[in-house]
């Protein structure tokens, strides 16, 4: 007798991502294990995947920017490294995945040389979602890894490698899914400081997180009581037009300190104009933020520091810094 064999037939990647989203599980043929104490955990496939299939949600509470940093005050440095940020319609926003729901997508480790999936954007039933879809085939076996972006993250001084250009835009023949990066990425232009200087302050910080029309952002208070708000529940799956290109961080422009800065004059209380020349780096946990004296490493290894000088600095404080002198 002949044997029928009836395929089931494979969804589109796009809607295979808006059903697991729905679900809020993870779809079979992926499995999270310990890799060794420098990675910790990572995610491979126990299956072959397709260029272009759909992978993991990174799945978490989506917040805003006012609540990611309220919540990253409060975090232990250990749960802050599940915080994904990205530019979303020039809205910063985060998913927030500290709490250990069991899902696999915040497991998903950085491989900026060759990684092998890419995360993007998708938004279901009015809510955005941040998913990994394949960038080439994938055999069973291989770990399951994502470029975070650009920045000086601190394992990649580790393995010291020749880096590769950016990976390709759109690889993904569905243009209708977002491409996204992590919100760190920094652009690594020099940045001026000058400290006694008051004039021409910028605020770079006055972009208030608001409520987009198409998604529902979660700003609530408790990281745990959290049932995202719907601001406006739009149809199932959205048209084309509601999933364009996701925006990467601005840099910061610019930085002024009010105060004499011990750490920058040569000598005693000379009043002395000190002028840093800034760059986003990667500071090690023993440094400490010339600013508010807190570990620079609570921000993710990322900070400011002075080309020339021991001068480093929290991103967060430079900000908060311009935001006090601007009442
Ligand atoms: C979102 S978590 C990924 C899961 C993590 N490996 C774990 O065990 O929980 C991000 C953290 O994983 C680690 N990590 C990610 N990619 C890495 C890499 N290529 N090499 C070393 N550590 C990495 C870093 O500690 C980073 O802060």
């Amino acid at each position: 007798m002949a044997e029928v064999k009836r395929r089931r037939k494979k969804l589109r990647p796009q809607e295979d991502a808006i059903q697991f989203c729905r679900l809020k599980n993870d779809k079979n043929g992926l499995d999270g294990r310990f890799i060794n104490d420098n990675k910790g955990r990572g995610v491979f496939s126990c299956t072959e995947f397709d260029k272009g299939d759909f992978l993991l949600e990174y799945r978490g509470d989506l917040i805003s920017k006012e609540e990611c940093e309220r919540r990253q005050r409060l975090y232990h440095d250990a749960l802050k490294v599940f915080m994904f940020e990205f530019r979303y319609n020039g809205k910063l926003l985060c998913v927030d995945a500290a709490r250990d729901d069991g899902s696999l997508g915040r497991l998903v480790n950085d491989d900026h040389i060759n990684p092998n999936s890419r995360m993007k954007t998708i938004c279901v039933d009015g809510k955005l979602h941040l998913c990994l879809f394949a960038t080439r085939n994938i055999c069973a076996g291989e770990e399951i890894t994502y470029n975070y972006g650009d920045s000086e993250w601190p394992w990649r001084c580790l393995t010291p490698c020749k880096v590769e250009p950016p990976p390709e835009i759109n690889t993904i023949s569905d243009s209708e899914i977002r491409e996204t990066e992590s919100c760190s990425e920094i652009e690594p232009s020099p940045l001026e400081i000058n400290i006694h200087c008051l004039l021409e302050v910028k605020d770079v910080d006055m972009l208030t997180v608001v409520c987009d029309q198409s998604v529902s952002v979660d700003s609530s208070v408790s990281a745990a009581s959290v049932e995202p708000e719907k601001v406006t529940p739009k149809m199932n799956i959205l048209p084309s037009e509601d999933l364009d290109c996701v925006d990467k961080m601005s840099p910061v422009k610019e930085h002024v300190l009010n105060k004499k800065q011990k750490y920058c004059a040569p000598a005693e209380e000379v009043e002395e104009v000190c002028k840093h020349i800034v760059v986003p780096s990667a500071i090690s946990s023993m440094d400490k933020c010339a600013e508010c004296v807190g570990p620079v490493a609570a921000q993710k290894w990322l900070g400011l520091k002075c080309q020339f000088l021991l001068f480093k600095l929290h991103e967060w404080d430079q900000k908060r810094s311009l935001r006090m002198r601007s009442k």
